[in-house]
């Protein structure tokens, strides 16, 4: 009996050993073989940490040489419809310009990387990473000495925040949190221009929107995550001496636009033949928007870099009260979409087909109009572009970029 025991338990020794080293041979080769390929943030840090990445930034950082221009500028979200433009512009003037983006794919990055190559041939270095990355932007910061940051970089649309709410807490409200943590340490602090949205209006009926109007009605989860941002940016003033001005943009459109946004997608649609939707409001409201044209926003972020007191902080100390301040930049003349609609057709020489119908519960407003008082008195912001002269500029810049004939009365 003993020894069909130890026959029996000398069976099972030798079966779990062979149990044993098959699996650690499959282990093994599942690393050699089967490891997963490096992430493309692992992928991003080898660029990031190359000489050539280095001299890159420094190169880009640098004021324009003959020019008594000191200012060096960090914009997050650089190869975004409004950062490629206000971008170019501080780059044009003279200003130390390094862009940041992470390139994701809320539309077509293809988009993105033709703004970068644009912004590259003159000159500035838009560097590949997330704000969310706190070890890139201290690098960043390492390196460069930044007097301001024009934080544009954002999950922008009202209606996607209904299929993707964490991207806006990610991006709106993390990723705030982060650009604003490496500036509270940096020495010196810089000043932080950043965009906000005339969406934090929300359900509030006083028109034009003033600044002084209530805020506390959001109706997207977008407009909530802004007007989180507004709040978090009073914290970082009062406790650590930033220096803050917030942007409240009122729909920005124009050439390099983002696909996202109506007059974008009712182009291509309606070159296209395909339906649109234009919305209506109870009673057959109609629903209109203050459009912004671009080079009115980028002329409004610059005045607002320009009027922007120091931080009065340094490495993470207050060391007296700061600059707070927040801004509506609009057109002040709102338009209904259905006019939109109308000049489009105009300028395509396309009618288009239209359904229209009840604006859905989707975080939508009904109309956005803007009071541009404060911003004309401290800043001297001047919006000159009509809704007409603004969309003949984009859809000449849209039939060519994308490559359609010249059936337009562009
Ligand atoms: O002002 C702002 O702060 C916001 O402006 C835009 O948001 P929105 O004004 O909703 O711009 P669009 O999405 O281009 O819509 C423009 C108008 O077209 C209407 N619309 C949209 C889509 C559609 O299929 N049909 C339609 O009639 C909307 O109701 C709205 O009145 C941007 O998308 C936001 O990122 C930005 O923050």
């Amino acid at each position: 009996m003993y020894k069909s025991l130890f026959v029996h338990r000398s069976r099972y020794h030798s079966i779990s050993k062979l149990l044993f080293w098959t699996l650690l041979f499959l282990v093994v080769i599942f690393f050699v073989f089967f490891r997963p390929p490096p992430t493309p943030d692992s992928s991003r840090r080898l660029l990031q940490d190359g000489p050539d990445w280095k001299s890159r930034v420094l190169k880009s950082a640098r004021p324009k040489s003959g020019t008594n221009r000191r200012r060096i500028v960090l914009v997050t979200g650089a190869a975004g419809f409004v950062g490629t433009h206000v971008s170019a512009a501080l780059h044009h003037r003279g200003d130390g310009v390094v862009g940041l983006d992470n390139f994701n794919s809320y539309y077509n990055p293809s988009l993105k990387r033709a703004r970068r190559a644009l912004l590259e041939r003159a000159g500035v270095f838009v560097a590949e990473g997330d704000i969310n990355d706190a070890e890139l932007l201290k690098k960043l910061f390492g390196l460069v000495k930044f007097t301001h940051v024009m934080h544009l970089a954002a999950q922008a649309g009202v209606r996607y925040a209904m299929e993707n709410p964490a991207s806006y807490v990610k991006s709106n409200i993390a990723g705030l949190v982060s650009v604003l943590e490496v500036c509270k340490s940096a020495n010196p602090q810089p000043a932080i221009i950043w965009a906000s949205s005339s969406s934090v209006y929300g359900l509030n009926t006083k028109t034009p929107f003033s600044e002084e109007d209530r805020t506390d009605q959001p109706s997207s989860l977008y407009a909530a995550t802004k007007k989180a941002g507004e709040e978090i940016a009073h914290t970082y003033n009062h406790i650590y001496g930033l220096s803050i001005t917030g942007l409240r943009f009122f729909t920005v459109y124009g050439p390099w636009g983002r696909p996202d946004m109506a007059y974008f997608f009712f182009t291509k649609n309606i070159l296209e033949g395909e339906k649109i939707t234009i919305f209506e409001g109870p009673d057959h409201a109609t629903v209109g928007r203050d459009f912004t044209y671009i080079d009115d926003i980028v002329k409004g972020c610059l005045a607002a870099l320009d009027t922007a007191k120091k931080s009065t902080g340094s490495g993470g100390k207050k060391k007296g009260p700061a600059q707070l301040r927040v801004f509506n930049l609009g057109n002040t003349s709102p338009e209904p979409v259905g006019n939109l609609v109308y000049i489009l057709e105009k300028l395509l020489r396309v009618k288009a087909k239209k359904d229209v119908l009840p604006m859905p519960a989707n975080g939508d407003v009904l109309y956005t109009h803007a009071n541009i008082s404060l911003a004309q008195r401290e800043l001297g912001y001047k919006p000159s572009t009509d809704l007409k002269t603004g969309l003949k500029k984009f859809v000449r810049w849209y039939l060519d970029y994308y490559g359609y004939g010249k059936k337009s009365s562009v």
